[in-house]
């Protein structure tokens, strides 16, 4: 049986993030994807220029068509666009059977702004995901900047990734992630999984590429292909870390300023022979 797996996202028209990153990473994974869009931006590697939000009953009818069907073994949220759209997914979810003590885990990713400080969301939207989500969440992972939006706390550095792990498991989810690649001082890049009694430090290299543009989705999705394919929690942690980690060293430049990290390092060598 082929495993699949769920994105909620919106989609990146420079093809380096949101749902574009996240089928990509699914398949190179092994896994089927399957998408409820949630929004369109018009985007490239200078800013998110403009954006339409998919109505919300549509988000939720994506949902729902693709689990009472196709079955989801893992699900990813990425941008949800708006309160409206992150209400109308908390209840598709719960009607799939989708979320934290449920059939199906459920990976949180709180994107809150472009990597070119864009929003994609406002206040209602911030509100709803942490009312909404986090108690749904069987995992989260903000980036630095998303931990000072839900907790207000500034990480400078290891230790205190390890305190906002502590104040981010207290609004809901059952682990959470912290992601550290805004420690740009760091020599190491060592993300922490938190689960409310212990702590793991998922160490990696930190690599001196300017090109970093999706690592965050990249990131969350290969987590959810380890989910779909049946490992547990810490063990799709370290999975997702290995699968992010190659795709920031395999990057490459496109367009003006910060390009895409890379899905491609798994693919196999091109096999076809013109004429052979
Ligand atoms: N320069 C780097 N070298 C190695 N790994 C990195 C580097 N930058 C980010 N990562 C890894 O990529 C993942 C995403 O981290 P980051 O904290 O940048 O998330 P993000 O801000 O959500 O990403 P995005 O750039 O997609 O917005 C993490 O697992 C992190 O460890
Ligand atoms: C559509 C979309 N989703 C997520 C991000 C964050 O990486 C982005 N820049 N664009």
């Amino acid at each position: 049986m082929v495993a699949s797996a769920l994105t909620i996202a919106g989609s990146d028209s420079g093809g380096a993030a949101g749902l574009q990153a996240d089928l990509r990473t699914f398949l190179t994974c092994g896994v089927h994807g399957l998408v409820a869009v949630t929004a369109v931006t018009v985007q490239n590697t200078l800013g998110v220029h403009d954006r339409s939000d998919i109505p919300p009953h549509v988000v939720a009818g994506q949902i729902e068509a693709v689990a009472a069907d196709m079955g989801v073994n893992a699900a990813k949220t990425g941008m949800l666009a708006s309160g409206e759209i992150i209400k109308a997914v908390a209840e598709a979810c719960d009607r799939a059977d989708i979320g934290r003590d449920r059939a199906v885990p459920f990976v949180v990713d709180p994107v809150a702004a472009s990597m070119h400080g864009h929003p994609l969301f406002d206040d209602a939207g911030l509100a709803a995901l942490r009312e909404e989500l986090l108690p749904r969440a069987t995992v989260l992972t903000p980036n630095l900047d998303e931990v000072r939006l839900l907790t207000g706390l500034t990480v400078t550095g290891r230790a205190e990734m390890h305190e906002a792990a502590v104040a981010l498991h207290a609004l809901g989810p059952r682990y959470v992630l912290v992601k550290s690649g805004h420690l740009t001082e760091d020599p190491e890049c060592v993300d922490v999984l938190y689960d409310g009694t212990d702590f793991v430090d998922l160490h990696g290299p930190r690599f001196a590429t300017p090109h970093t543009h999706g690592a965050g989705d990249s990131m969350a999705s290969a987590l959810t292909a380890g989910l779909a394919r049946g490992m547990s929690v810490p063990e799709a942690a370290r999975f997702g870390k290995w699968f992010v980690s190659n795709a920031v060293a395999n990057s490459y430049p496109m367009g003006a300023k910060v390009g895409p990290v890379s899905a491609f390092w798994r693919l196999a060598p091109e096999e076809f022979t013109p004429g052979g």
